[in-house]
């Protein structure tokens, strides 16, 4: 079996360590053992593998071998009933088919117009001409619009009336999933009480979209008509209960992850004021501007090539998902161990993507390592962890990327912005992301 971890409280194990720094514990691990190794955590025995070679083990198990089912279940009281990992395996394929099918080329290239008409909008009603803000804070409620809008169309701003009602909902929803409530999913806590009456009140939203789609006829092509119009292999329709958990669980999916990645974006340009700031907005002068007349489209945001290596390179060294994680259902091998039926079977995409031996000077912020013919091109499979990887890599990579890029283009060219230093990450949350506030000045450009 993999070594394990020493610690000396028997049953907690390293679960105090494991809970004040996850990362540092990780990390230290994986230099005293080497690219396995088990934590023992309340009873939970979670193996870790670190590297691209143990990584892609991982990532190439089978589901029957490796669940993310079984490792997930505890975001059900979010997801609901029912919905991918709350259902049987082929179910879950196919509802998770159906999203893929909801984030097509076509839809992408709608998505831009979209994204880019919400933001300018949001800028010109929330920020005016000057002021401060929070600025985590305030891209998570223009993703939550900018997001929503693109999966159900207008109706989402029409039924909220408020714009930041779904984003406190949502922040409700989050609050509610902490990672306490992987070990402890039952928990009587206020967070998790707050949590239930807050997803029944995003599904009533919800709910109310789809009887007025279905009433008018509406027949707009996006994510929400792909899945009312979406069968399963024996010919049925999802129940409207599963389109709404699945709605709520793309937004969930999307939201942080992209917001926290903007966030982060925005920082790093602007503290590197002469190198990746300048080459990001010659390109958005010489695509945007020249090329496309102002217009911003899907065409000219994918020749953005300085901008799209920016956010990987912010993705390397703070993807949101620290930790992605399967149940072992049948012992398995990795090198001489063998992993029992029972573990849980760990990737951390933060420790991942720092170490020595996958990216040079790993702590160093270079966007160059993922230039075309760069060191990030000759690197092994499953070195960038950030969207995860296999068959349960992430689906919605370009719609998250653009939906960056396209902010980033209305906003700066809008506003200059003053920021301070990177924030440092505040891993408590599930979805880790900048310690805010993050605050930043903002003044029109003219
Ligand atoms: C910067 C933005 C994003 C990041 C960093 C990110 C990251 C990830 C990662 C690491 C996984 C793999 C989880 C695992 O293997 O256990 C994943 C899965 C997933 N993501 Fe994303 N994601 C982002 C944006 C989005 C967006 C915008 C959507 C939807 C519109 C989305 C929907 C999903 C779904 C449905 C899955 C589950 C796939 C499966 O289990 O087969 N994500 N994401």
């Amino acid at each position: 079996q993999p070594p394990i971890v020493s610690s000396i409280i028997p049953f907690v194990g390293c679960f105090i360590q494991f809970a004040k720094n996850p990362l540092a514990l990780v990390r230290r691990s994986y230099d005293q053992h080497g690219d396995i190794f088990t934590l023992s955590l309340m009873g939970f025995k979670m193996t870790f593998l670190l590297g691209p070679e143990a990584q892609s083990v991982f990532f190439r198990g089978s589901d029957s071998q490796l669940s993310p089912k079984e490792a997930y279940r505890f975001v059900t009281p979010v997801f609901g009933k029912g919905v991918v990992y709350d259902s049987e395996t082929e179910v879950m394929y196919e509802q998770l088919r159906f999203v893929k099918d909801g984030l097509v080329l076509s839809q992408l290239k709608k998505a831009v117009g979209i994204i880019s008409e919400e933001a300018n909008t949001y800028f010109e009603e929330k920020w005016g001409d000057a002021g401060e803000i929070d600025l985590l804070y305030e891209m998570n409620k223009l993703t939550i619009l900018t997001a929503s809008r693109c999966l159900m169309g207008k109706a989402i701003n029409k039924a909220l009336g408020r714009s930041s009602e779904l984003a406190d909902l949502y922040h409700e929803l989050e609050e509610g999933l902490n990672p306490i409530s992987f070990f402890f999913p039952n928990l009587p806590l206020p967070s998790f009480a707050k949590r239930d009456r807050a997803r029944a009140q995003v599904a009533k939203i919800f709910h109310s979209i789809i009887k007025d789609r279905r009433q008018s006829n509406d027949e707009t092509d996006d994510v929400l008509y792909t899945l009312m119009n979406s069968k399963y292999k024996d010919g049925s329709v999802l129940e409207d209960e599963q389109i709404v958990g699945l709605m709520i669980g793309l937004l969930f999916a999307g939201q942080h992850t992209s917001s926290i990645t903007l966030t982060y974006t925005i920082f790093y340009l602007l503290n590197n004021q002469q190198t990746y700031m300048k080459e990001t907005q010659a390109d958005i002068q010489r695509i945007i501007q020249q090329e496309y007349n102002g217009e911003i489209n899907y065409e000219g945001l994918k020749k953005m090539n300085r901008l799209e290596t920016v956010v990987r390179e912010v993705l390397r060294m703070h993807p949101p998902l620290i930790f992605l994680m399967r149940k072992v259902m049948e012992p398995m091998k990795y090198k001489d161990f063998d992993i029992p039926a029972g573990h849980i079977l760990a990737v951390s995409p933060q420790v991942g993507m720092r170490l020595e031996s996958v990216y040079k000077n790993p702590q160093q912020f270079d966007p160059k390592r993922f230039d075309q013919g760069g060191e990030a091109d000759q690197s092994l499979p499953f070195s960038f962890l950030a969207f995860g990887g296999g068959k349960h890599g992430c689906p919605g990579e370009n719609f998250g990327i653009l939906q960056i890029k396209t902010i980033w283009t209305v906003l700066s060219q809008k506003y200059n912005l003053e920021v301070g230093p990177v924030p440092p990450t505040d891993f408590t949350s599930l979805v880790a992301g900048p310690k805010g506030p993050c605050m930043v000045k903002y003044s029109r450009k003219h």
